[in-house]
C-alpha cells in the first residue's frame, strides 16, 4: 500500500501509510491500541474503502474492490473477531472457508494441510465451534483462513486472549505456514514475541508509520525498547 489514507466518516485514522510485502516475507504490524492496526488489515482486504492512496496485490491495483474477489485472487483476511459460524461443526466452517476455491478437489488437501497444522481440529471435527475453546476458536480461524489456498494472509491478534503455550502453538503454526511459501502479515500488540517471529516490521503510530525495518534490528531500537519492550 502506498500513500494510504483511510478512516471512518471524519475520523481520519491512517495518514501516509506505506508498506511494502514480497513475495514469502513474514511482516510484522505493530502499535499501541487504537493505532490503525486493524484499520489497515480491514483496508487491504477490501473491507473499508481507502480514501486516497494506492494498494497494489499481485500486480494489480485493488483499491475498492470487493473482498470477496480479493479472497478469491489469494488474499486471506482473518480478522480478531474470528467470526466463525458457531452453529456450525469444525469440519463445516472449514468447508466455508473453502467456498470460493474453483477447484473443489483441492479441498481434501487443504482440510489435510490444516490439519496437519493444528492436530487439535482434526480431533474436532464433529464438534461445533461455539462450543470450542479461547484457542481453539482462533486455530479454526486462521484453519478456516487457509482453506481458500491464499497467497497472503492477512493476521489480525492470533495471540488476544490466549495462554502463552496456545500463543506459542499458533506462532509456530505461522512460521510452518510461512516456510511453506504463504506471505504473512501479522498484527499484534506481544511486541516481543513478533519481533521474534517476523523477519520484517512496521511499527504505526496515531495513523503513521514512525520505524520499519528488519524485525532483528527494531527488538534492539531505542525506541521500541522503551514504548513496547519496557526495557
Ligand atoms: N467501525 C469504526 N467506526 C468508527 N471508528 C472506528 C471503527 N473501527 C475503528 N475505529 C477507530 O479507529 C481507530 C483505530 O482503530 P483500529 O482498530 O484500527 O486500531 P488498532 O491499532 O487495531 O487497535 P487495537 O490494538 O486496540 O485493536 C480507533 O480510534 C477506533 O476507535
Amino acid at each position: 500500500m502506498k500513500n494510504l489514507n483511510a478512516g471512518y466518516g471524519f475520523l481520519k485514522v491512517l495518514w501516509d501509510v506505506s508498506i511494502q510485502i514480497d513475495r514469502g516475507e513474514f511482516v510484522a504490524l505493530v502499535g499501541p491500541n487504537g493505532a490503525g492496526k486493524s484499520t489497515t488489515l480491514k483496508t487491504i482486504s477490501g473491507l473499508l474503502p481507502p480514501q486516497s492512496g494506492k494498494i497494489t496485490f499481485d500486480g494489480q491495483v485493488i483499491n475498492n474492490q470487493d473482498c470477496a474477489l480479493n479472497c478469491r485472487n489469494g488474499l486471506s483476511y482473518i480478522s480478531e473477531e474470528l467470526n466463525l459460524f458457531t452453529g456450525m461443526t469444525v469440519l463445516e466452517n472449514l468447508e466455508m472457508g473453502a467456498q470460493l476455491l474453483d477447484d473443489k478437489n483441492k479441498m481434501e488437501e487443504n482440510l489435510q494441510f490444516v490439519f496437519e497444522l493444528f492436530p487439535r481440529l482434526e480431533e474436532r471435527v464433529g464438534q461445533y465451534a461455539g462450543t470450542l475453546s479461547g484457542g481453539e476458536r482462533k486455530m479454526l480461524a486462521i484453519a478456516r483462513g487457509l482453506m481458500s489456498n491464499p497467497i497472503l494472509v492477512l493476521v489480525d491478534e492470533p495471540s488476544l486472549g490466549l495462554a502463552p503455550q496456545v500463543t506459542e502453538e499458533v506462532f509456530n503454526a505461522l512460521k510452518v505456514l510461512n516456510k511453506k511459501g504463504v506471505t504473512i502479515l501479522l498484527v499484534e500488540q506481544n511486541v516481543t514475541k513478533t519481533l521474534k517471529f517476523s523477519s520484517r516490521a512496521y511499527i504505526l503510530e496515531k495513523g503513521e508509520v514512525v520505524l520499519e525495518g528488519p524485525s532483528s534490528e527494531l527488538i534492539t531500537n531505542d525506541h521500541v525498547k522503551q514504548i513496547y519492550l519496557g526495557t
